[in-house]
């Protein structure tokens, strides 16, 4: 291997399995063309099609090079393939001498996407070592199976390295993309979709992690369909099996070696500077090469001898497929998964506590924003004492607690958009469910909001001198945390259903300053009109503001103070604070009312995860 020399070639490989077969038949795409180009010329088709009764197979073993120029339909023809694309598939597909269905090319089969979506803070090994846990249901094996792709990979001298972002740093580019084909590679898949495994690598780490999916495949029978743009001649001699395409239509699939010799009996003839593969790109590229060279290629294709075998031998694996018509891919199938829905909640809750105490954005980034938070309210309301003159001031201490630490709470976006891209990833090679994500997310956020409310409670209690009690300290670090709670758990719900940062400040942002509008503070309730002053009801900081200001005011006496303006010659009952506001007594209620949020938020997160987030482009 590149960086170090690990014993590649043991007897027993923790990846062992044996390989599958994949076939289609005359695939098809169609993305429709938007209504104003419709409008614009009736007579264009209102279809754009961007893969063209396109065939092939792949069997165990086997490395099949999907190559093309740009925009040519490779990454399309992947998605067809493995089940990623939202557009209609047409054609038919048997693998394993069975209908592909989604569940079941799921169970057996992982996916290589082009971008890298891992977690910055994790390392290599613990990114590897988790997957091994969704996906390996041996535990035993899940150590050697680890340590062989980190050996197959050449990633041994960076094992214990964080992966990196931007605020931590970590590996290359190039052995980011190789953590990410370990990812799949620790599974044993039967059958692997590479998109550009090789994108980003020098082209000496590429050739040899190209020569160890080889060997993988030779050793294990895995079965690999891998895109590759512009491999160099020592990549291109791997593969076993060529499909070409330019602009979605076949201009070849065979053996690769044979390639060169069937473009030369159509009558092109290579530049002697060319390699076989860069002469080859050139002659069917739609976009720089020659028209009618593309054209020719294309309308030579089906007439081919080669064509002709294939379609040959498409048939013969489609004739073994008895459901082939039977409808069915319209079964309804259960998902199932390698680990147990235990296991995938321990594995998720670890590594989500993993995150949050070593992402500076999650953890430190917070407690230091709400620490300073805490100290500013407590410095501005500093010891307000017993008069009766100071009543509006706790008002408006306890109105700021409760706004700013609520809003602070959309600082979480950024890294709950990092776990659901590699969400997403995951959830697409079938690594977990959705219900065991959000589970661990809920478990794992417990002690850290809670300690989060704890300090900043402490804080700001003792340096503003809200009413002294242990029951009423404790009910005030119980409504923070519940508020926090429900903060971040709409966090969560914003995150799953807008994957756009600055969108998704923008929402959470917009959501809070309506709800601060109408939580009571400044302006009694009763004034607010009844047609705006109904979202209170499912506003957190309603419930959160009305037991702060009970939970001060409530059996409370406040000393007269005649001398102030205005001035209160008797003294004040706390209650009437409140009562003033329009807010009653209702603690238990409040408190009921911010875990049904919490509850609320992560079910519908939880349903739209489900419904929109299968890693479909
Ligand atoms: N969902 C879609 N809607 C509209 N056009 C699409 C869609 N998906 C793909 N296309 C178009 O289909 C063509 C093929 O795209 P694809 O990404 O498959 O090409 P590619 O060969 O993988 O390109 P590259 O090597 O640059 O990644 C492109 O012209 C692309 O714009």
């Amino acid at each position: 291997m590149t960086e170090n020399s690990p014993d590649l070639h043991r007897s027993t490989s923790a990846l062992a399995t044996s390989g599958s077969t994949l076939s289609w038949n005359a695939v098809s795409v169609d993305v429709p063309l938007s209504k104003k180009a419709a409008t614009r010329d009736p007579e264009s088709p209102s279809v754009k099609r961007i893969l063209n009764n396109v065939s092939g197979y792949v069997k165990p073993g086997q490395l099949l090079f999907c190559m093309g120029p740009s925009g040519s339909g490779k990454s399309s023809l992947l998605d067809a393939l493995a089940d990623r694309i939202k557009l209609p598939v047409q054609g038919t597909q048997v693998l394993d001498g069975k209908v592909k269905t989604a569940h079941g090319l799921k169970a057996i089969a992982k996916y290589v996407q082009q971008t890298d979506d891992l977690l910055g803070v994790l390392t290599v090994r613990e990114t590897l070592q988790t997957a091994a846990e969704f996906y390996l249901s041996d535990a035993s094996a899940r150590p050697n199976a680890v340590d062989e792709v980190i050996d197959i990979l050449g990633l041994r001298p960076h094992e214990h390295t964080k992966i990196g972002n931007a605020l931590v740093r970590g590996l290359s580019g190039g052995q980011i993309r190789r953590v990410s084909i370990g990812c799949e590679l620790v599974a044993a898949p039967k059958l692997i979709f590479l998109d550009e495994p090789t994108s980003g690598l020098d082209s000496a780490t590429a050739f040899h992690v190209m020569t160890e999916l080889k060997r993988i495949a030779k050793t294990t029978g895995m079965s690999m369909i891998i895109t590759l743009h512009q491999p160099s001649e020592l990549v291109f001699e791997m593969a076993d099996t060529l499909l070409l395409i330019s602009s979605g239509s076949t201009c070849y699939f065979g053996p690769a070696h044979e390639a060169s010799k069937y473009f030369h009996s159509l009558g092109f003839s290579k530049p002697s500077k060319s390699s076989d593969i860069e002469w080859m790109l050139e002659l069917v590229n739609q976009d720089f090469g020659r028209l009618e060279t593309v054209e020719k290629c294309i309308r030579s294709w089906p007439r081919s001898e080669h064509a002709a075998n294939l379609q040959h031998e498409v048939e013969d694996m489609e004739a073994s497929c008895a459901d082939l018509h039977g409808g069915a891919g319209k079964r309804m199938e259960r998902m199932n998964y390698a680990s147990s829905f235990l296991q995938q909640t321990i594995t998720l809750t670890r590594r989500g506590v993993l995150n949050t105490i070593r992402n500076p954005a999650v953890l430190w980034l917070r407690f230091a924003m709400y620490l300073m938070l805490s100290l500013m309210i407590g410095l501005v309301w500093l010891r307000l004492g017993n008069s009766a003159s100071v009543l509006n001031d706790y008002n408006t201490a306890l109105f700021y607690t409760c706004a700013f630490m609520i809003f602070m709470s959309v600082s979480v976006l950024p890294a709950y958009l990092e776990e659901r891209s590699v969400l997403v990833r995951e959830r697409a090679n079938g690594a977990y469910s959705v219900g065991a994500y959000i589970l661990a997310h809920t478990l794992y956020e417990i002690p850290y909001v809670f300690l989060l409310a704890l300090m900043a409670s402490s804080v700001t209690y003792w340096m503003v001198g809200l009413t002294a009690g242990a029951k009423r300290f404790f009910i005030f670090v119980a409504n923070l945390f519940l508020s926090l709670f429900v903060a971040e758990s709409m966090m969560v719900l914003i995150s799953a259903v807008i994957p756009i940062l600055i969108v998704g400040i923008a929402a959470g942002a917009m959501t809070f300053g309506l709800f601060m509008c109408v939580m009571g503070a400044f302006i009694s309730i009763d004034r607010i009109g009844w047609w705006i002053r109904w979202i209170r009801y499912v506003a957190a900081h309603f419930y959160s503001y009305s037991t702060f200001l009970v939970n001060q005011f409530r059996d409370t006496t406040w000393e007269a103070s005649p001398d102030t303006f205005p001035p209160f010659l008797e003294p004040v009952a706390g209650e009437s604070v409140y009562r003033a506001q329009g807010l009653e007594e209702r603690l238990w209620v409040n408190f009921v009312a911010l875990i049904a949020m919490i509850v609320f938020y992560r079910i519908v997160a939880a349903i739209w995860l489900q419904l929109f987030l299968k890693g479909k482009r």
